[in-house]
């Protein structure tokens, strides 16, 4: 019999194959337990050696934390995504053994992954593996949290399993990754090659807008862009991770691996939590440097509270989120004015959003609501999301879109996926947008896009 901290997977397994040889179909089955602190990032760093796809994500505090090695099930949608995806995830939690071991409400079987910025476009060369939306299961999932650290352990069993085996193995792997090595960052890897694509035509672009929303009932259109990286060695995405844990205070930190190709980034937006019918969403929009000197910094800050353009900016995505949230909940409160989100390289205007969710509603269905707010697309959404498609083009893939995690009963969190790259060895893409609005400067924006780009370049040790 294998014990493993008070676990016996060997009897769960046992009681699971009796549950499954009546039923005649498989199953998966879900083992968590409280397990002694171990470092999140030489997990996920051992977790190489096991399985080549890889999630990481960590709330904005920081007192939240999910790392994900290999897949125990994948959900793929490429159409109606919301919907497929919470019908699919429902059937299978249907057919998911669960047992716990734990007092932490973020263990068990939980789904982490993404949903495209747009799904009508199509996955061209460079986001590979990120095809329409996917949400993982990781076969070993280290959740840290405020109740200390645990280990879900997620796996297949049918009516033919051979248990005794299943369990030795599943030991050694868990021994495996619960006494990695120590990390130490392989130190800097430099930055060879930083080619921007197009800025010429990006800003003509900006301008292009400009005088279309003077022309058209649009109000604001977020345009992106593109800054391709070469870096001297393949890309050591445990390094790049800490870097922006360390760096990057008030970010959501993700990364997630599909064939041979990481996603990651440390965004500041907060698209929606649901906390048993608690839901929490985030207005941010309207962006200022942060100054070098205290004095300097609040006075940037003062200005950006107060600047005309960057508060029209702002208030457009509170409108559309203040809509789209009461259409699902009540008891909506939004504070009248916006507050100074700092960040290492920049600051946001911030408006929170926090609601009750009216029966009957998800997570999914609110994201499904939310995404493309105004801070990633622009207002009205058809209308923008229609320019884009038209005159983008830049490949958005998963960048500007909701990347996070649900749990069985769909409580979990949605960031979106911004301040972000693409990285497949040595080269890496990252992305940046902003706001156009009437009375935007082309100069100006490519210069706010461009501060945009410094928290994945600095991770990379640019
Ligand atoms: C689209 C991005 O930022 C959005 C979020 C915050 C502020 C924004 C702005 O001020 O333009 C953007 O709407 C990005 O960082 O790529
Ligand atoms: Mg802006």
């Amino acid at each position: 019999m294998i014990e493993t901290q008070g676990i016996n997977i060997e009897g769960v397994l046992t009681a699971a194959l009796k549950q499954v040889q009546v039923s005649k179909t498989a199953s998966l089955v879900s083992i968590s337990e409280k397990i002694n602190k171990v470092d999140r990032l030489s997990f996920f760093a051992a977790g190489k050696n096991l399985a080549k796809n890889r999630s990481f994500w960590s709330n904005a505090d920081q007192n939240v934390c999910f790392v994900g090695i290999g897949d125990s099930y994948t959900l793929k949608a490429e159409r109606h995504s919301y919907d497929t995806v919470k019908a699919e995830w429902k059937k299978l939690m249907e057919r998911t053994i669960i047992k716990r071991h734990d007092e932490s409400a973020n263990t068990g079987p939980i789904a982490i992954g993404g949903f495209p910025f747009d799904e009508e476009n199509e996955t061209y060369q460079l986001w590979q593996g990120f095809e329409g939306s996917q949400f993982r299961i990781p076969e070993y999932m280290l959740t840290v949290d405020e109740n200390g650290y645990f280990l879900t352990t997620n796996t297949w069993i049918d009516p033919h399993s051979n248990v005794g085996k299943l369990a030795s193995v599943l030991h050694e792997e868990r021994n495996m990754l619960l006494n990695p090595p120590p990390q130490r960052s392989e130190g800097v890897n430099p930055i060879l090659l930083k080619h921007e694509v197009d800025p010429g035509e990006w800003k003509n672009l900006v301008r292009e807008v400009t005088d279309y929303i003077d022309n058209h009932s649009v109000e604001k259109i977020v345009l992106a862009r593109e800054l391709q990286v070469e870096l001297r060695k393949p890309c050591n995405i445990t390094d790049v991770l800490r870097q922006l844990l360390t760096n990057q205070k008030n970010s959501y930190v993700f990364a997630w691996e599909s064939e041979g190709a990481c996603f990651i980034g440390a965004s500041p937006e907060r698209l929606v939590q649901v906390k048993n019918n608690h839901l929490l969403s985030t207005c941010l929009a309207g962006t200022a440097p942060r100054g070098k000197t205290t004095e300097d910094d609040k006075q940037m800050g003062q200005a950006l509270l107060q600047d005309k353009k960057n508060r029209e900016e702002h208030q457009i995505v509170v409108n559309m989120i203040r809509d789209a949230v009461l259409s699902c909940a009540h008891n909506v409160q939004i504070p009248e004015q916006p507050v100074i989100y700092p960040l290492q390289n920049l600051q946001h205007l911030y408006t929170p959003v926090r609601a009750e969710l009216k029966h009957g509603y998800t997570l999914l269905d609110v994201v499904k609501k939310l995404h493309p707010t105004p801070a990633l697309s622009g207002f009205p959404q058809n209308e923008s999301l229609s320019f884009l498609r038209e005159h983008e083009t830049l490949e958005r893939g998963w960048y500007g879109a909701p990347i996070g995690w649900f749990n069985r009963s769909f409580n979990g969190e949605f960031a979106v996926a911004i301040r972000s790259g693409l990285i497949c060895d040595e080269k890496a893409s990252l992305f940046a947008g902003c706001g156009v609005v009437k009375d935007s400067d082309p100069e100006m924006e490519y210069e706010e896009t461009k501060i945009k780009f410094t928290p994945m370049l600095e991770a990379l040790g640019g």
